[in-house]
């Protein structure tokens, strides 16, 4: 966030506040996020896990919520200890949530356990080896439909339910200051119990809404019998599923037909849930098979969930409720709470880029918040993965407790020369700074950033220009040596006199042997940073990550856009790396308007346009500019020129492998904490 606020700007997001009988002693909340490779292998908390909510709790969060720690195996073949799970070996989750719990509460923060029943027919692909997934009834699996989910027996929901009473008593005696079930929400098995188009049973779980929210009712009635009822429960509710059908989601805008849960019906569950004992409502909206509503990407606006929020609170006033959804900013969360009266604002992915957030926002220190750029490729696109959570633009996440950084020995301290100032050469700065070595980085250009900045010019990439701006600042404050507008030779480098040396040159476009006639064509770098010189009728050639960012981009701009792509589909290589940000960015292409011709290739240019081979012969497509978005090479000229240097050298970055922002930070951080 580029902006300067003083102390008192957000002074009343900072007072403490209640959610169901929860005292907290601010607004803001930890968002449950999946806290795989946060355990043991017998499903007790493992140190990553401890340090890492320790650090968000010491960062100024007043309540953290857990990742989902389930009550069952999701499959059977899996060893549960991926992921936290009470009831697999009661005693070690408890030993060991007694000092996650002791942690947070030095603090003064509150700490909640999130507890699951399950994926249900949502269960990763990663994971699902030959088994079929057991779901409320015979439905589609919801990543490949040709697979049909088996229907869960009246015995295993009693089990499930069962596994809630051990994992209640687990949380109470470890000293967590409430549960929250992960339960009517984002489609998980609990979720397809309750939308109707998921469960045809005609058991008591199926047909009516009080039938289908009964495994639910069960779950809160047990937790309560068990532990008292002065035991705080809250549920993890979604107003709205924003389902069009199996598979396919609602685009932002859209005029739809709900086939999950609509508004109306999520404001009658969330009346019937309170009344069965759930005592606070943390909200959002979407499911699976619209997973870019839950798992937001950048192409969602800010805030995307308040109207719903708003929603539900003019329909049920005294509803505790906790919000979230890109709520970074905190106007937006001032809006959450004042205007909308949400109890608490939580931030999940904002608390991963940076753990210490609230802190930062409490003394207005705005412009010092690591952003979160929305990319997913660290942490969802990592959980796709079944590997350990983290995030692209902090290397750290969920390695609090073995990476630290470790300050130098005065002996051992270093000039390491730093060439090429984006995100990787400007990672690997900061982080030589804060060890105590001596960087001196140089730019070509006139500016920090190196492609980042090109890219964050479409407005819903304004996150990425903030990275740049958190970057520059960082390095102020470190007060490292910046040469801008520096074409480095090997004479430079020689009077730089460093020890050692990065390389971080970047990349340069790749330029296919096409003939466009006489269609003026510009590189899609150079279309980013000055779309309004491109001219009304667009085509551009290749259909990855940038190519169609820049559609959706002139779009926005009343250009009209045809995409030409060779592959089959659009990103169908180096696209996102999380399928939800794959997905949505695929379907808003053509939602917004953009002619999208794929398995296709441009034969020839004339004044009036391009011919276009396509798999069903030729297309002309109309076109005054021709934008070419072929993928990027490894520019190493000058790693090659300084081979035989004796200094010692690394080369990292796209310089090394064109990849993305993620691997840029993560690749500097590793040899920049080595060094
Ligand atoms: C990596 C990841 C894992 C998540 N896991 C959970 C989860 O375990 N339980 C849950 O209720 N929501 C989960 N969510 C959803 C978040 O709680 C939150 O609603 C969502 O990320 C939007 O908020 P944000 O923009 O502040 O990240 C997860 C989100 C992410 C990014
Ligand atoms: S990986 Fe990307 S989306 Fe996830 S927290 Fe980090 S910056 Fe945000």
């Amino acid at each position: 966030m580029r902006r300067h606020t003083g102390p008192d700007a957000y002074k009343e997001l900072f007072e403490p506040t209640t959610i169901g009988s929860l005292q907290v002693r601010n607004h803001y909340a930890m968002a449950p996020m999946g806290p795989l490779g946060l355990s043991t292998s017998d499903g007790g908390w493992n140190q990553r896990g401890i340090e890492y909510y320790a650090a968000r709790a010491r960062g100024g969060i007043g309540m953290i919520i857990t990742g989902v720690c389930q009550v069952t195996n999701p499959v059977e073949h899996v060893p549960s200890g991926m992921m936290p799970n009470p009831t697999l070996s009661p005693g070690n989750f408890l030993r060991t949530s007694r000092e996650l719990v002791e942690k947070v509460h030095a603090y003064d923060s509150k700490i909640v356990l999130q507890v699951g029943a399950g994926f249900g027919r949502v269960v990763m692909k990663s994971i699902l080896g030959g088994e079929r997934p057991a779901a409320p009834s015979e439905v589609p699996y919801c990543w490949d439909p040709s697979i049909t989910c088996r229907e869960i027996t009246r015995d295993e929901i009693h089990q499930i339910v069962a596994n809630f009473r051990i994992a209640a008593g687990v949380a109470r005696a470890a000293g967590y200051d409430a549960i929250q079930v992960h339960a009517v929400h984002e489609g998980y098995l609990l979720d397809q119990f309750a939308i109707e188009k998921m469960n045809r049973r005609t058991d008591e779980y199926g047909g009516s809404l009080e039938n289908r929210l009964r495994f639910a009712r069960e779950i809160v009635e047990a937790v309560h019998e068990t532990v008292g009822d002065d035991f705080p429960v809250q549920l993890r509710f979604s107003v709205k599923s924003m389902m069009k059908d199996w598979n396919h989601g609602a685009m932002p805008g859209e005029e739809f037909q709900e086939a999950g849960r609509d508004v109306d019906e999520g404001i009658e569950a969330a009346r019937l849930l309170r009344s069965y004992g759930y005592d606070a409502f943390d909200i959002d909206v979407g499911c699976y098979d619209s997973w870019y509503w839950n798992h937001p990407p950048m192409y969602q606006e800010k805030g995307l969930y308040l109207p719903y929020a708003q929603q539900l609170k003019e329909a049920i006033p005294d509803l505790p409720i906790i919000v979230a959804g890109r709520l970074d900013d905190p106007d937006l969360a001032l809006r959450a709470t004042r205007e909308i009266g949400a109890e608490m604002v939580s931030l999940g992915r904002p608390v991963l880029a940076d753990a210490d957030i609230a802190n930062k926002i409490g003394q207005g220190r705005l412009e010092s918040i690591r952003p979160c750029i929305s990319c997913q490729e660290g942490c969802l696109g990592r959980i796709e993965e079944y590997s350990t959570l983290g995030c692209a633009v902090n290397p750290e996440a969920c390695r609090e407790a073995d990476l630290k950084l470790l300050a130098v020995p005065p002996h051992r301290r270093r000039k390491v020369m730093i060439i090429g100032g984006g995100v990787a050469g400007m990672e690997a700065a900061r982080v030589l700074a804060e060890r105590g070595h001596t960087p001196v980085l140089f730019e070509k250009a006139d500016h920090l950033g190196g492609v980042v900045v090109a890219g964050g010019q479409p407005s819903f990439k304004d996150d990425d220009l903030d990275l740049v701006a958190w970057y520059e600042h960082e390095l102020a404050q470190l007060e490292v040596e910046i040469h801008l507008g520096a074409e480095v030779t090997a004479r430079t480098i020689d009077e730089c006199g460093a020890d050692e040396l990065i390389v971080a040159t970047g990349s340069t476009p790749r330029h296919l042997p096409i003939d466009f006639g006489p269609i003026p064509v510009v590189e899609a770098t150079d279309a980013l940073l000055d779309q309004e010189a491109v001219g009304q009728k667009v085509a551009i050639v290749g259909g990855g990550t940038t190519g169609c960012e820049l559609a959706l981009s002139l779009r926005e701009r009343g250009r009209e856009v045809t995409v030409v792509e060779l592959e089959e589909g659009l990103l169908a290589k180096n696209g996102p790396l999380c399928a939800a940000n794959r997905d949505m960015l695929r379907t808003l292409v053509g939602f917004r308007g953009t002619r999208v011709l794929t398995g296709s290739s441009v034969i020839s240019g004339s004044a009036e346009g391009l011919e276009v081979r396509t798999p069903s012969g030729t297309e002309k497509v109309a076109a005054d500019t021709v934008i070419t978005a072929t993928g990027y090479a490894s520019y190493r000229q000058l790693w090659e020129a300084i081979d035989g240097s004796p200094v010692p050298k690394h080369l990292l970055g796209d310089a090394r492998r064109v990849s993305n922002i993620m691997y840029a930070i993560w690749d500097a951080y590793e040899v920049a904490s080595k060094i």
